[in-house]
């Protein structure tokens, strides 16, 4: 009885979202297994395309012929048993198509390319043929787009044929050796016939000796710089010598390669019952949630360390999520310092080629801890035995595009299966999380104090309201510019916080208003100077600033806004003894350049430290005694229930920066609402007091964590199809639901228009719905069906962002 493969093919679309059956050939059957990538005919056309084998059979489903299985891409799965079926509970739980949450989960170097080739029909006209020139077939991306057109008209007449063919581009990296082939007493009578005077080939047979000695195979890196190359060629070539090129990985922290291992602390009196707490737990291989809060500075990162050496210790491994802004340097460094080879990294800043070996170092076993950014939760490690999420209130843990996944949702849910303690960690944890935790769901752990009972900084509020009445200057209020100055003459370091949240930079005409626009979207575009533009930061289109206004004409074009820029140069100007570092997107974009700025300020360099959200986590500088925060309240003002819990973090995430070592630190923060609670709480340290407030607004608000929501989301390149279409799946899904359940909107989304596509959204707020997940799946499939009329339908369970 032949056996049945079930494969999901690399066709993302509603019709194909499920596993098609493929007959094994008698050749693979000792060779496919689950999770490997395939070759297969798909479709009318029976195009090769990839896939995924999620399971194999002896039954097929599909009562007409099968087509055979082509080849197998990999040699062993590359999505082991638990991670298939991970894929799965994706596709499930984020509405998203199974193929897309597989490719998610790999790294890109295993997504398959597919490029289009056209070639002559039979029907193809003498015009058509010399559009291919002498060629047989073309590559369509290599056409300019003049050259295109004709090209696609013919394919479209039928006489050109376009021909998919995908290629695999999972290629590992290799580094040369020299083996060589003969004994000792070979190049010893090879070097008694030499002639005199070649004394290359002599010193080549002597270092031959040397290394059949040591058994060793050198690299052929390192012995080309004192051997040419061209005398090893010859010397293969004559049977000296193979050259044998052996797999390398390429690692993305060479400089931490010889660093030597720190050990554990002596844990403090609030540090120890908390390792032996989860310690227990992860002995016990009890699959147990805790909530760590922990105030900034109280050591949560050393207790990390300790409970991941416990899970190591017991041979099994651990898996740390840390939020892509916090994953600095310092914090690979700490990692790394611990365990040494044992990490990998996994972050966007790795390139394709560093993201695909750290994976397969992973995937072999050979990297036990893995510490990285929300793609992490899908590490292929096995054997699980602790996983830790630093900074779990972190929005960046939700994925905005599909699969819409929450990382924190992915691990709990590894967790389970694995039987593995999962430790959430912050000083600020999300309000979902330290609610589950008063439910007992989770089990709170606290350490409430500083490392070796240094106080919390001082957190001094400045009323803007009156410091501009009292004649302040650009951004900066008198106590905030005479506390950096002070800094500055005491040799002590500064962090300087420009809240960007719901802002931005802009320029606008000063006699009639007029606002630069993007073109493709409702919203100004932004500006930024190091490259003396206009950017849109939604779609990327970029213009050059004008110098008269488009609209009257006027010459009178100026600057809106503070960006990070324009603070940089007024306090330059306010303090110009002050050595400055500016860190924002600007700053940071090339490699690296997070990690040069960091260094550079650890090594006093800089006195003050000026930066948007990404300084505010994770810094850990002893000599920093001052935060500043030039404009607390930007964030209240976002249409979003969660602007007060926003601003709340980020104050105290700011402010844990100041005072960590021996010097005690002070906190400015100026604002424009000195009485709002989410301030109030901020400067009392008091997480615990803003938790209970803002549960109470949410319980008269009905938002979460009372509720859950989900975000529906229409699109059209026609406004008012995509407002009727929104009206329609209101009415639908509110037939489907219970009178418990709300429906905010429809209406239409905060940025109406977006690369030229119409938003219209709704948001469902809900308790118990056993319907709702059946509805929404139908939605999908009548609306993916008008995918030709251009609708896009997008689902969003427990949304980061309202607008
Ligand atoms: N047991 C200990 N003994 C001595 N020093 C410690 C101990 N534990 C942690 N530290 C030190 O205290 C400082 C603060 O610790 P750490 O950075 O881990 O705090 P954190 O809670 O992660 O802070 P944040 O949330 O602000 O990032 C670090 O410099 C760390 O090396
Ligand atoms: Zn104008
Ligand atoms: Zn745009």
């Amino acid at each position: 009885m032949p056996k049945i493969a079930k494969v999901i093919v690399d066709v993302p679309t509603m019709q194909t979202d499920r596993p098609f059956d493929y007959l094994i050939p008698a050749v693979l059957s000792d060779t496919i297994q689950p999770g490997m990538r395939v070759w297969v005919q798909f479709g009318k056309g029976a195009r090769k395309v990839s896939g995924m084998v999620v399971a194999i059979s002896q039954h097929a489903d599909y009562a007409g012929t099968l087509k055979p299985i082509l080849t197998t891409l990999d040699y062993a799965p590359v999505l082991n048993p638990e991670l298939l079926a991970l894929s799965q509970w994706l596709a499930q739980t984020t509405y998203a198509f199974w193929i897309t949450c597989i490719q998610t989960m790999l790294p890109a170097r295993l997504k398959v390319d597919t490029d289009k080739w056209v070639h002559a029909s039979a029907t193809a006209s003498p015009q058509t043929l010399k559009l291919l020139g002498a060629q047989a077939e073309l590559a369509l991306a290599e056409l300019t787009p003049q050259a295109l057109a004709p090209v696609m008209k013919a394919v479209q007449q039928g006489e050109l044929t376009v021909e998919y063919r995908a290629h695999d581009r999972a290629r590992v990296k290799t580094e040369d050796h020299v083996v060589p082939l003969l004994d000792i007493a070979d190049y010893d009578q090879l070097l008694t016939e030499l002639r005199k005077n070649a004394k290359q080939k002599a010193h080549l047979l002597n270092a031959l000796m040397t290394w059949v000695t040591r058994a060793e195979t050198p690299a052929v890196k390192q012995v080309t710089q004192t051997i040419p190359r061209t005398q090893l060629t010859q010397a293969a070539k004559a049977g000296w010598l193979r050259l044998e090129a052996r797999e390398v990985y390429r690692d993305p922290y060479p400089q931490l390669a010889n660093q030597a291992l720190t050990t554990a602390l002596p844990l403090t009196p609030e540090q120890a019952p908390v390792v032996a707490t989860v310690g227990a737990a992860v002995a016990a291989e009890q699959a147990k949630t805790f909530l760590l809060e922990g105030v900034t500075g109280s050591g949560k990162t050393e207790v990390y360390l300790q409970i991941i050496a416990q899970a190591l210790a017991k041979g099994r491994t651990a898996l740390m999520l840390v939020p892509e802004i916090a994953l600095t340097p310092q914090m690979v460094q700490r990692v790394r310092g611990r365990f040494g080879a044992a990490v990998a990294v996994m972050h966007s800043g790795l390139s394709e080629g560093e993201k695909f070996d750290e994976w397969r170092r992973i995937q072999r076993g050979e990297a036990q801890v893995v510490v990285g950014a929300r793609s992490a939760a899908f590490a292929p490690l096995r054997n699980i035995g602790i996983c830790i999420i630093d900074e779990e209130h972190e929005s960046s843990y939700k994925q905005a595009d599909a699969p819409r996944y929450h990382a924190r949702d992915v691990v709990l849910h590894r967790a389970q299966s694995a039987h593995a303690p999962v430790v959430l960690g912050s000083a600020t944890p999300s309000l979902e999380s330290r609610a589950r935790a008063e439910k007992g769901v989770y089990t709170l752990l606290r350490l409430p104090h500083r490392i070796n009972q240094q106080p919390l900084p001082q957190v001094h509020l400045i009323d803007m309201r009156q410091a501009y009445q009292q004649g302040g200057r650009d951004d900066f209020s008198a106590p905030l510019l005479a506390a950096l100055a002070k800094r500055v003459s005491r040799h002590e370091q500064s962090v300087l916080l420009l809240n960007r949240r719901g802002y931005s930079a802009f320029v606008m005409c000063r006699e009639c208003g007029y606002k630069v626009m993007c073109p493709n979207c409702d919203i100004s575009l932004t500006l930024h100077m190091d490259t003396h533009s206009l950017r849109c930061h939604y779609c990327g289109h970029e213009e050059a600033i004008p110098q008269t206004c488009p609209s009257c004409g006027s010459k009178k074009i100026r600057y809106y806004g503070t960006g990070t820029q324009k603070v940089e140069a007024s306090l330059n100007q306010l303090l110009p003894q002050a050595r400055v570092l500016r860190m924002d997107v600007d700053t940071t974009r090339r490699k690296g350049g997070h990690a040069k700025l960091l260094k550079a300020f650890g090594a006093h360099q800089a006195d003050i430290l000026l930066g948007t959200q990404m300084i505010a986590k994770g810094l850990d500088f002893p000599d920093v005694t001052l935060v500043g925060v030039i404009n607390a309240d930007t964030g209240l003002g976002l249409p979003d229930f969660r602007a007060s819990e926003r601003t709340f973090q980020l104050l105290t995430q700011v402010a844990g920066r100041a005072g960590r070592a021996d010097k005690p630190g002070e906190v400015l923060i100026q604002t424009f609402n000195p009485e709002h609670y989410a301030i109030r709480f901020a400067q009392a340290h008091d997480y615990e007091g803003f938790f209970y407030a803002e549960m109470a607004i949410r319980h008269r608000g009905d938002y979460p964590p009372y509720y859950y929501t989900l975000k529906l989301t229409v699109s059209h390149q026609t406004e008012t199809k995509a407002a009727k279409a929104i009206y329609s799946l209101a009415q639908q899904v509110t037939a489907a639901l219970s009178p418990d359940a709300r429906v905010l909107g429809p209406t239409p989304g905060a940025i109406a228009r977006l690369k030229n596509r119409y938003f219209y959204q709704m948001v469902i707020k809900y308790k118990h719905e056993p319907n709702l997940g059946a509805v929404l799946t139908q939605i999908l499939d009548e609306t993916q069906s008008s995918v030709k009329n251009g609708f896009q339908v997008a689902i969003d369970p427990e949304p980061q962002d309202f607008i």
